[in-house]
């Protein structure tokens, strides 16, 4: 059995990630050397966020300027060729757990701050990935064990706002969730449908195709109400029966209209689009949503509320918990001490999962295990800046979490977890699981 499978070779590089910026990729070796075995090597890559909650671990950038600009990261590929190749090489590989726990000791912070989490993840998942072909079996399996084989429902971004698009959408992301099959194939399709009808009602009524970072159309529209009608519009016109086959989810992405001064939440886009300066505040929030969620069909709401509002939190869960999912991701940042006081709390009852969040892969693991032992749901998510690497595709169904967040299905950075999740269901053949997370 294999036992001892050495790092043999580290070594990382600047690529670009979807958004066109630099971002790191990791390429490891394994087992070079050991008889009986021969040498793997895997690589990596990193995603990057645009509405990057503040606790978060520190993504490294060549210079503390806005990262709009595509600042280089140098200075965390360098990390990775130096400082961690000098820690972690000739560790087994196989031991994930003490790999991450050198990538965080040698660090030495509390938010991946000296070495960057995108130097620490590279290595982290590209160490998994060589694990997973040593050992020959599947990443999904690798990380999730033989039991692995719920494929998870996507919350597929098909209506862009918010810091991802031009737009006059102040809510970030408008999501639907096939949940009226038992088959992920079959929900992929559906959701492909209902975005290709979406672009169709656009263009009818003259409104802009152009989509944003995460491939979701991106028009001037009124306010969220009327997002909610193009959408339910596309749901009906492709066959399905919005609420019972086809869920809508929302990511507000509250704490990018949150201004810390006025102690309000400011809406741009819908002031624009009136003509005069619309501001809710906490209250006025919980109230909004209550309302969306009466006229629409929606079943999730993440980041509904900014990323310091624990009292706001508290109340939102009071008044919508019981019949929505409230996930948190600025508010939780894939980390377990924020988690465990959103659990004592009783501040939303979900968490989003995004690896370059905390920055090691068992790290992440931490998180889904904490979430589901005290009864919240899980989300695997990619970032608004991505790259080619299907890893969360695997992660989701490696964790069992049953839902996965990656965009909409006409951008390849994208699809390229779509496509692993086909893949995967392949694999698993009549043993595959998809099944509504909220029934
Ligand atoms: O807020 C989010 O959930 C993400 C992904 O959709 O966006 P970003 O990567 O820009 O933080
Ligand atoms: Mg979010």
């Amino acid at each position: 059995m294999l036992r001892y499978l050495p790092i043999r070779k580290i070594h990382a590089r600047q690529v670009l990630d979807s958004r066109g910026n630099p971002t790191v990729e990791v390429e490891v070796t394994v087992g070079e050397g050991v008889i009986g075995i021969n040498g793997y090597t895997a690589r990596a890559m990193v995603p990057s966020g645009a509405s990057t909650g503040k606790f978060e671990a520190v993504e490294l950038r060549d210079q503390e300027k806005d990262k709009y600009l595509g600042l280089g990261v140098e200075k965390a590929v360098q990390n990775v060729n130096t400082k961690i190749a000098e820690a972690v090489l000739g560790e087994n590989a196989l031991n994930q757990m003490y790999i991450d726990q050198i990538l965080q000791y040698t660090d030495g912070t509390d938010n991946k701050g000296n070495l960057g989490a995108n130097a620490t993840l590279g290595v982290s998942m590209a160490v998994a990935r060589a694990s997973a072909m040593a050992m020959r079996i599947p990443l999904y399996q690798y990380l999730g064990g033989c039991h692995a084989s719920r494929l998870p429902v996507p919350m597929m971004n098909i209506l862009n706002g918010g810091c991802h698009a031009d737009n006059t959408v102040d809510l970030q992301e408008f999501m639907i969730m096939p949940l009226g099959t038992d088959c992920f194939p079959e929900a992929l399709r559906m959701s492909a449908e209902i975005y290709q009808h979406l672009k169709c009602i656009l263009r009818q009524r003259n409104m802009n195709t152009g989509v944003g970072d995460e491939g979701g159309f991106a028009p001037d529209v009124k306010d969220s109400r009327q997002v909610l009608e193009l959408i339910m519009e596309a749901i009906e016109k492709s066959g399905y029966q919005p609420g019972k086959e086809i869920g809508i989810a929302i990511d507000a992405a509250a704490s990018e209209l949150y201004d810390e001064e006025r102690g309000v939440y400011v809406f741009p886009g819908e002031s624009q689009m009136t003509g005069e300066e619309v501001l809710r505040d906490s209250g006025e929030m919980i109230h909004y949503y209550q309302t969306l969620a009466q006229d629409f069909p929606v079943v999730s709401l993440e980041d509904g509320l900014h990323e310091d509002d624990w009292e706001g939190w508290k109340n939102l869960t009071k008044a919508l918990g019981s019949h929505l999912q409230l996930v948190g991701d600025d508010l939780f940042v894939t980390n377990i001490k924020r988690l465990g006081c959103g659990i004592r709390l009783d501040a939303a009852n979900a968490i989003l999962i995004k690896v370059n969040q905390i920055g090691t892969v068992t790290e992440a693991l931490d998180a889904v295990e904490m979430a589901h032992r005290a009864g919240y749901r899980s989300v695997i998510s990619h970032r608004s800046g991505e790259t080619e690497d299907p890893f969360i595709a695997d992660l989701a169904v490696a964790t069992g979490a049953g839902q996965i967040k990656t965009g909409a299905p006409c951008r390849s950075e994208r699809n390229a977890k779509y496509n692993q999740l086909l893949r995967i269901h392949e694999h698993l053949g009549g043993l595959a699981i998809y099944q509504n997370p909220f029934s």
